[in-house]
């Protein structure tokens, strides 16, 4: 069994004069992981993650970290052990990008020349150019302030991150970005990441385990994103994750019996492959010199090149499978290898019919 690091066992807390806003929590979170607590506003997920690092007490019940009651240890300490973000970011303003990084550092001690090496490294860490060290946070962006709250939060090199909404104040292409970039910077620190949200795309893409919580602070379901999509535990969580969870599941469904066939290529500007373009109904696909795809061409239209729809690599689930073949005009998804160099073509119907195998597969092991 996975070590835990973070476990609640029946924590509630409720503030003066109304209902629990956290009731009766119990739940081990495990070591190197990523745990996202997911819910309706008001349903408790802010107030459980406080507790963690005191900033809220329980009414009652017991939090421990690393086997310790947090009750044991003094709550500056605690904090210090533990990277926050939220979601303003939180920085000082009137401090540059590189000293808000060296913050925490600093307060542990470390020297100042120390702090500032590590705060410049952190800066490569969360994809941040070093000229921005010097700014102020007000000169940056949405999405550059929340990378300096994440270097921030890492500085101390603490074995947990709390992150409380972090995401949700940047638009969907730079939030986007930087969940990849958590997932890849998690990659190599491995460390227990506790983190809020309500929106369940993010749960499921960022979460080894997701946690929703329904209102009036009571965890309604605890398991992996897989598990929550394909067998929610009741109503409420089927209608939190919604009329898409069947589609969304796909993403968790692997593509690997999906067929690659060749496909007829024009490297643009020359001759074609000498792949007959009759089966594929006259649609050929237009490459550059590297044989990475540019768009598709079929005989009668006047533009020449029509452009593409998403790129498929093998390996990826049938949700990229399918939406590769859904979005492209000839019908067939074209996919690539790691360099982005054509390797085939996919055919949205046999995506389809794997994708009911599987769904066969899983009702027989009911
Ligand atoms: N300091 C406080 N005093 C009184 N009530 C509070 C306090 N903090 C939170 N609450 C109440 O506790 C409940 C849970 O709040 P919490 O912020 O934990 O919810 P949440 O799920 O994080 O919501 P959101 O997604 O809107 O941030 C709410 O009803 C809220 O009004």
């Amino acid at each position: 069994m996975d070590q835990a690091m973070i476990e609640f066992q029946s924590v509630t807390k409720q503030f003066q004069g109304g209902q629990p806003a956290v009731d009766n929590l119990s739940m081990s979170i495990a070591k190197g992981s990523i745990t996202v607590f997911v819910g309706p506003s008001g349903c408790g997920k802010t107030t459980s993650l406080r507790m963690i690092n005191r900033m809220v007490e329980p009414t009652s019940g017991a939090i421990t970290v690393d086997g310790r009651d947090v009750t044991s240890v003094p709550a500056p300490e605690l904090r210090r052990s533990m990277g926050y973000v939220m979601q303003s970011a939180g920085l000082l303003p009137h401090r540059s990008v590189l000293d808000n990084i060296a913050t925490v550092p600093r307060l542990n001690g470390v020297s100042k020349a120390d702090a500032r090496r590590r705060a410049e490294e952190l800066l490569d860490v969360v994809g941040l150019a070093r000229p921005l060290a010097k700014r102020y946070p007000s000169q940056l962006s949405g999405g550059q302030q929340q990378r300096v709250g994440v270097a921030r939060a890492l500085a101390a090199d603490p074995p947990i991150l709390l992150m409380d909404e972090p995401f949700s104040a940047v638009d969907p292409v730079v939030r986007d970005e930087l969940q990849q970039e958590l997932l890849r910077l998690q990659k190599d620190l491995a460390k227990t990441i506790v983190f809020v949200t309500h929106d369940i795309d993010e749960a499921t893409v960022l979460g080894d385990k997701v946690a929703v919580f329904a209102v009036g602070g009571k965890l309604a379901q605890y398991a992996t994103p897989e598990e929550i999509l394909r067998a929610p535990a009741n109503d409420f969580v089927a209608s939190f994750v919604g009329r898409d969870r069947g589609f969304r599941h796909l993403g968790f469904t692997s593509s690997d019996g999906v067929t690659l066939h060749s496909v007829p290529t024009i490297v643009r500007g020359r001759s074609g492959s000498g792949i007959d373009p009759d089966a594929t109904s006259g649609w050929q696909l237009v490459v550059d010199e590297e044989m990475r795809p540019l768009g598709w061409s079929t005989p009668g239209t006047a533009t020449g090149l029509i452009p593409g729809g998403s790129l498929f690599r093998p390996g990826e689930s049938l949700r990229r499978a399918l939406d590769a073949a859904l979005s492209s005009p000839s019908g067939l998804g074209v996919a690539v290898d790691a360099e982005g160099r054509v390797q085939g073509v996919i055919r949205g119907g046999e995506v389809l019919a794997l994708i009911e195998e599987a769904r066969q597969l899983r009702q027989a092991a009911l």
